[in-house]
């Protein structure tokens, strides 16, 4: 277990956004969170990167990165209970979320925009970098191995505001990387892309999904069916299935409640593989 919640729930005035809910994210897993508009996918982001307390609930989390002081109690297996963890402490803790475009400096450089990102990263020892011109380079050479991971490295000199859509998705992993996260969270990342750059940013997060955990909001349900391990989902708050994208596509609880009558492209048919999770009920 890497990130489990146990009866997550949120309540805004007369409304529960998030509803009870038992969820695990194992490592190396890449997990679509879905469900109509509503139905408290960003709720259940806020709650797990700390933006939101929960009205019920706990969450824990298995870091392999200790430096930051947690915030619960140890259990035996490590796990760190970061409830009331604020999002500062959950990013160091390298729980990281993506944000759209928030993030990103539009004037200043591609690379430099990473490069920050990795210097603040480097938190305690980010005071002496005036004094210490081995840390600067190393915070650009890691800025330029990120770059090249998202395909940016062509672009490091423009200014972040001349990127397409796609590319600027592409920089907001890119920054989230320099976080050295264990757990990504990435909020629709093809949110305004051209059809033809979509591609392009799912080639990314396939790629950052071979040595990171993700987790994915997305209405885009071919990238949904395409990349995901498993498939979570969520309505009026309550998960009420998950399992394997093709599982999950042909729950009927999941077809009254979503998808209605998607049928995917050929492109997404056929690429289910891993464990069998089965759909279960949330
Ligand atoms: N700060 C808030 N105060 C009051 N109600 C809120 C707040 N944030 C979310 N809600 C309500 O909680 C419910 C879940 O919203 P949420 O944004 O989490 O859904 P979502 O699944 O992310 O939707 P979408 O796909 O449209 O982005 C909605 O009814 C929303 O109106």
């Amino acid at each position: 277990m890497l990130l489990s919640t146990h009866n997550l729930t949120k309540e805004f005035d007369g409304i529960t956004a998030v509803d009870g809910v038992d969820f695990t994210l194992e490592e190396g897993e890449l997990c679509s969170v879905i469900g109509p508009n509503g139905a408290g996918k960003t709720t259940f982001f806020n709650l797990l990167t700390g933006v939101l307390e929960p009205t019920a609930g706990t969450i824990e989390f298995a870091p392999s990165n200790r430096d930051a002081e947690p915030t619960g109690g140890d259990d035996e297996g490590g796990a760190v209970d970061i409830t009331a963890a604020s999002p500062h402490e959950t990013a160091l803790l390298g729980l990281h979320r993506s944000y759209q475009i928030t993030n990103v400096f539009p004037t200043v450089s591609v690379r430099e925009n990473v490069r920050v990102a990795v210097q603040a990263h480097c938190g305690r020892d980010s005071w002496q970098f005036w004094r210490n011109v081995n840390a600067f380079d190393d915070h650009v050479a890691a800025a330029d191995s990120i770059l090249e991971r998202i395909g940016l490295e062509g672009a490091a000199d423009r200014a972040a505001e001349n990127l397409s859509h796609g590319e600027k998705r592409n920089l907001e992993i890119g920054i989230a990387l320099a976080g050295d996260p264990d757990v990504l969270l990435l909020d629709e990342p093809t949110a305004g892309v051209s059809s033809e750059d979509v591609d392009q940013v799912t080639d990314i997060i396939e790629d950052v999904a071979e040595d990171h955990a993700i987790m994915l909001i997305e209405h885009n349900m071919d990238v949904v069916m395409g990349i995901s391990d498993r498939v979570a989902v969520l309505n009026r708050g309550e998960l009420i299935a998950q399992g394997e994208p093709e599982e999950v596509r042909q729950s009927e609880a999941v077809q009254r409640a979503y998808l209605g009558g998607y049928e995917g492209s050929a492109s997404s048919s056929d690429t289910d593989e891993g464990p069998d999770r089965g759909v279960s009920a949330g």
